[in-house]
């Protein structure tokens, strides 16, 4: 049994959000997501759905097995409870690969590191960014 997790904000849910959990299920059997909460959200615009809200949602599509709320402080909280195989970085995500396995070695968390694929943003008809979603509706809705 080969437990993933995946993680994000996952604010206004997309297709890149869907082929990204995609992709982390398939590294393993069970796939594990966390929530960012919305007070660890500093390196983009806060999120506009509330952080229970945005769990109830990722924790309804089909390649999730279980969606969890983040830690408010400790981002190695929930990883511990979880205790992952694999912890799947989306293909964007800022997180440095050696700093994190450091810090899970420091805290005897074995588990590997792996990156999920993009999906091509490159059409312009597909909104595959929460930033562009809330880009267009700012567009489109303000008079
Ligand atoms: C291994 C790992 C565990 C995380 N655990 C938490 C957590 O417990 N609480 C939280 O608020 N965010 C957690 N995060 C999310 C980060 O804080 C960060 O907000 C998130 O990776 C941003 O992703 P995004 O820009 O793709 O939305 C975790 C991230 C990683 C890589
Ligand atoms: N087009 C995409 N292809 C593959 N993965 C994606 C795509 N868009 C988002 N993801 C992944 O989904 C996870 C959560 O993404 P996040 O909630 O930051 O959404 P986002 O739409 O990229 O947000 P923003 O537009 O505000 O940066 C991240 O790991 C990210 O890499």
């Amino acid at each position: 049994m080969t437990r993933v997790v995946a993680q994000g904000t996952f604010d206004l849910l997309h297709p890149g959000h869907v082929h990204y959990l995609r992709d982390a299920a398939g590294m393993g059997d069970e796939l594990h997501v966390i929530i960012a909460r919305s007070e660890n959200v500093t390196h983009k615009a806060p999120p506009v759905v509330p952080d229970e809200q945005r769990r109830e949602m990722v924790a309804a599509l089909k390649p999730v097995d279980e969606a969890h709320l983040g830690h408010p402080e400790d981002i190695f909280v929930p990883i511990e409870r979880i205790d992952p195989d694999v912890i799947a970085l989306g293909y964007d995500q800022h997180h440095d690969e050696e700093r994190l396995q450091a810090a899970l070695g420091e805290r005897g968390i074995d588990c590997s590191i792996r990156r999920a694929s993009p999906l091509d943003r490159s059409d312009p008809d597909r909104l595959l960014s929460t930033g562009r979603i809330i880009d267009q509706i700012l567009a489109e809705r303000s008079d």
